[in-house]
């Protein structure tokens, strides 16, 4: 078999898919994206695509280390975004070839069905108790929400007590009849992030995600030293190189990396079997489409350490477009209680509607996330 044509399609709300196709017939579809850079990852979509055309697709290890190796410069968001989706596309060719889903090639089954969590509340959470109750109503129990506005390199009690304030609600209204995770989105800095924590800890939230910048990684450890709340991090790291560090310097409860960003399949199962080996759980970052969680929840199938996955129906991210608007097979993307049974279908086991895409890719927003700055001017992490 040989890859004849790599075909991408940037689509609302913010997503891109790629369709590599082959001279028997056979089609793999990925997502390689990184939200806000959806050109630039397509540009080196196709940039690498030269070292695709003509190969065997069944070699996903080989074309995954030349795609990562040949080029000389290696790494980043935009690169590994880019190998991430033309990554998952292999995988869904050789599922489809072989005839079976991709988690049966990755050595079966570990678990019958897989926890996920819903987003609430937007990029400032209000409403968030309505929103909650909302998901409890069609049986979630576990949500994630920003933990904070934009705060101040060194800011105020207000701004503390508001973001604690939140969370006392939630708890006020549910108890522990739900859980939460709280992403700090790297909106606050280290010496903000010691307070905060502290602060938060009586509320015990399920975890708290990027507490600070993925570049200071470095505070992982220490921040660990003073909490109980499991730290959470990985959606801004982008191969197993970078996660060694993190995991070797400890820290981190839980391992995030998102499958359309870290280098796709093939890198994120080896990411999820090191952080197995230092008891480091697994929870697969996915704000994005449905080829995205399709990726993910192969990954999250057969790895032990896999304990919940984000996925992005209903976020605040997705207007003009929704995950299961481009699906195909949307029952078997069915929700049982927030839980997800392992696909059926070869591959990466989604049908998609390529005439909708197509339709869609003819004006699809070039979305960008908004640029936050401070009373004070100078620009805020969003
Ligand atoms: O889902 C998450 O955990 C996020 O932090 C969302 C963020 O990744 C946006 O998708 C960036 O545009
Ligand atoms: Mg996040």
């Amino acid at each position: 078999m040989k890859i004849t044509r790599i075909t991408t399609y940037r689509v609302p709300p913010r997503w891109m898919f790629l369709k590599i196709e082959t001279d028997e017939g056979i089609v793999g579809w990925g997502e390689p994206v990184l939200e806000g850079r959806a050109k630039t990852v397509e540009a080196a979509v196709h940039e690498m695509s030269e070292y695709l055309i003509g190969q065997d697709p069944a070699r996903i290890n080989d074309l995954w280390q030349v795609l990562y190796r040949a080029g000389f410069y290696r790494g980043g968001g935009i690169l590994m975004s880019a190998i991430a989706g033309i990554d998952q596309a292999l995988w869904d060719i050789k599922g489809k070839a072989l005839g079976v889903p991709v988690y049966q090639l990755l050595g079966g089954l570990v678990r019958d069905r897989v926890k996920t969590y819903s987003w609430v509340g937007g990029d400032r959470p209000a409403d968030i108790i309505r929103d909650i109750q909302a998901r409890v109503d069609v049986g979630f129990d576990t949500f994630k929400m920003n933990g904070c506005e934009e705060l101040a390199v060194i800011d105020n009690s207000r701004a503390i007590d508001a973001a604690v304030r939140k969370v006392a609600e939630i708890r006020e209204a549910f108890g522990n009849k739900i859980e939460f995770g709280l992403d700090f989105h790297g909106r606050v800095t280290a010496p903000m992030a010691r307070v905060l924590i502290k602060e938060l800890e009586p509320y015990r939230p399920l975890f708290i995600e990027e507490p600070v910048l993925a570049e200071q990684a470095e505070y992982y450890p220490k921040l660990a030293a003073q909490t109980h709340i499991p730290l959470a991090a990985g959606e801004r790291m982008y191969s197993r190189f970078e996660f060694k560090n993190v995991l070797a310097a400890g820290g981190l409860s839980i391992l995030q990396p998102d499958l359309s960003h870290a280098g796709g399949i093939t890198e994120c199962m080896k990411i999820a079997s090191m952080a197995e080996a230092y008891d480091v759980a697994l929870a697969p970052h996915c704000p994005l489409g449905p080829i995205a969680l399709a990726a993910c929840l192969q990954v999250d199938f057969v790895s032990w350490n896999a304990f919940i996955q984000e996925q992005s129906m209903g976020i605040h991210y997705n207007k003009g477009g929704e995950v299961l608007d481009y699906v195909l097979n949307k029952a078997d993307f069915a929700l049982e209680n927030g839980h997800i049974k392992p696909f059926t279908k070869p591959g990466l086991g989604v049908e998609l509607d390529e005439a909708l895409i197509i339709e869609r890719s003819k004006n699809a927003p070039d979305w960008r996330n908004p640029l936050w700055r401070h009373a004070d001017g100078s620009v805020a992490e969003w």
